[in-house]
């Protein structure tokens, strides 16, 4: 206590010394009381009291500019702020040079959407593919990528490398490219959290131009090249659960499938892909009945029936990219599947697959059936599945998502189940689920018309093409390999391409009517009839010959 005190007292004193100074006379600090000791020793020392300062204000202020520590003081604190503006202004000037000269945009892997079109240009620029000092990244969710990679350097006219590898100039060293004699900078930053796992990458252009017209062209560009590279497939975006939210990611690009490689009953694939088509060339009609720009399918039954595959191969039809969800994501709860859906761009599929096993709230409301007494067969001869961690999704949150304020518009919903019973009738509606199709086992037409088509000669290089072929199994060939193109890849001394024998189309018509009539009328999935034939690739005459035995093992395998 005492220390601050005497400061005071020394300073009071120096005051009132300067003031005695200025006036002429002795200091008049003084005690009132002339018995008390003038050095403080605690707080209860008398507050001196000044006489003849002036009592008005400018006297009060000169006086204080008299005292020469406030002087130096004040210098220092008006030098200190002269020296501040300065520095701000040069920061402004430089900003405002560098702003008028450059333009500057970024781009960051959580919008992932905008981050792809300037990746995919970027691909396309020479000093980029140029690039001394590189990053590669394979894509992990691509199953053919190394493959390509490993094989477009042995064969230049083969599968670009470009689609399946990311290669990237590495954090050091940024790269300078021109475009429309434009000067651009292109540099990249990847954020890692705390535990030094990557977060987020960004790109940042920085373009030497007087107008923001460039950088539009540029995004323009960017789009464009984006849009080119999916028109060569479908991309497959995933909802994953990454950098601690739920958000989509770019899974793979996926050839084509064609609509005649699958095989329906009559009528099927058309009224879909009519409807679809109808629908995205219906917004102006949608608007003006004030109807929500909406339309959900529902494809249901037996496993292995062509579901997916249907919608593969319309989202190719279409052009239209694919964003697939599995409700019983871990971790995913009402609101991030609000954000999920709602975050859609205004053309594309919505794919929910196994609608009906996800929601930690059961589906049907009705309680008969949540113990599955009241329903059919499908859904009691299931056995339970086993306990996995369950999504939070709840029914209302799903029914809120699908069409609520937030839903997106000018989407296709597709959702797939093979429990079409166990689900809630308020999730089947129309305006939810538009169109309810249902996939039966293979009918005898569907096994000949699909023999037809394996043994085609366009349809098996169609089928090659498409990559659907993605495993073998059987006798033909050794097991699980890969056919990538229609040319021969040999990949671990295993051959690939098939010498059909050449069958005239009567031919085939007669085997094809051979084959269906040893197959039983909706017994047997699509699936399981494509497994049986991958075994006779290149031999329909074998097939037919073996069919017989194979669906009676087949069917005393199951009965057993
Ligand atoms: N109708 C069909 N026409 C042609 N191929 C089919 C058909 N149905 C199934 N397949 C073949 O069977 C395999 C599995 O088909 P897909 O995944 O589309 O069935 P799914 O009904 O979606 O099955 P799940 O309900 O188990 O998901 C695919 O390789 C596909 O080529």
């Amino acid at each position: 206590m005492t220390i601050p005190l005497l400061i005071t007292q020394q300073v009071l004193s120096a005051f009132t010394n300067n003031l005695g100074a200025t006036n002429g006379h002795s200091p008049p600090l003084c005690p009132t009381n002339s018995s008390t000791s003038t050095t403080p020793t605690n707080a209860t020392m008398h507050t001196p009291h000044l006489q003849g300062l002036p009592s008005d204000f400018p006297s009060l202020i000169s006086i204080f500019i008299s005292f020469s520590a406030l002087r130096q003081s004040i210098k220092v604190l008006l030098l200190g702020g002269l020296v501040d503006i300065f520095r701000r202004l040069v920061v402004h000037l430089y900003r405002t040079i560098y702003r008028s000269f450059f333009i500057t945009g970024s781009f960051i892997t959580n919008d992932y959407e905008a981050y792809s079109w300037i990746d995919s240009w970027l691909r396309q620029q020479k000093p980029w593919k140029l690039a001394h000092d590189i990053h590669i990244s394979v894509d992990p969710t691509s199953d053919e990528t190394d493959i390509n990679y490993a094989f477009s350097f042995g064969q230049p006219k083969g599968p670009s490398i470009w689609d399946k590898v990311s290669i990237y100039p590495t954090t050091t060293e940024g790269i300078s490219l021109w475009y429309k004699r434009h000067w651009v900078w292109v540099d990249r930053i990847v954020e890692t959290d705390s535990q030094g796992v990557e977060s987020s990458r960004i790109l940042n252009l920085t373009i030497l131009a007087w107008s923001r017209k460039v950088l539009d062209c540029l995004m323009l560009d960017a789009k464009k090249a984006h849009r080119l590279n999916e028109h060569r497939g479908i991309c497959v975006y995933a909802a994953k659960f990454k950098y601690s939210e739920y958000q989509w990611w770019h899974m793979a690009c996926r050839a084509k499938r064609s609509l005649q490689s699958i095989v329906l009953d009559p009528g099927v694939k058309d009224t879909l892909l009519e409807d679809a088509r109808d629908f995205l060339a219906s917004k102006q009609w949608y608007d003006s009945r004030g109807i929500p720009f909406r339309r959900g399918y529902l494809l249901y039954g037996a496993p292995g029936s062509g579901k997916s595959s249907l919608i593969h191969s319309i989202a190719g039809e279409l052009k239209l990219n694919v964003y697939v969800m599995s409700l019983s994501g871990v971790g995913l709860d009402d609101d991030a599947l609000r954000e999920l859906v709602s975050s859609l761009p205004t053309r594309c599929i919505l794919l929910m697959e196994d609608i009906d096993v996800a929601l930690s709230n059961p589906f049907n409301r009705d309680p008969k059936k949540k113990d599955g007494k009241s329903s059919p067969s499908t859904t009691t001869s299931m056995p339970a599945p086993p306990a996995l961690p369950r999504s939070r999704v709840t029914l209302s949150g799903l029914l809120n998502a699908l069409d609520g304020i937030a839903a997106a518009e000018g989407r296709l919903l597709f959702a797939t189940t093979n429990k079409y019973d166990a689900l809630d009738p308020a999730l089947c509606r129309p305006g939810r689920m538009d169109l309810h199709i249902e996939f039966k086992l293979a009918s005898r037409y569907q096994a000949a018309q699909f023999f037809k088509y394996f043994f085609s000669p366009e349809g098996h290089q169609k089928k090659e093409e498409s990559g659907v072929c993605a495993k073998t199994s059987g006798k033909a060939d050794d097991t699980s390999s890969t056919i990538l193109t229609s040319q021969v890849v040999t990949v671990g001394g295993v051959r690939h391409r098939h010498d059909l024998p050449d069958l005239s189309s009567t031919e085939l018509s007669l085997l094809a009517d051979l084959f269906s009539e040893a197959v039983p009328e909706r017994e047997f999935s699509m699936a399981s009839l494509q497994g049986y034939l991958m075994r006779y690739k290149a031999d329909p005459h074998g097939a037919v010959a073996g069919i017989a035995e194979w669906a009676s093992k087949e069917k005393g395998r199951r009965e057993q």
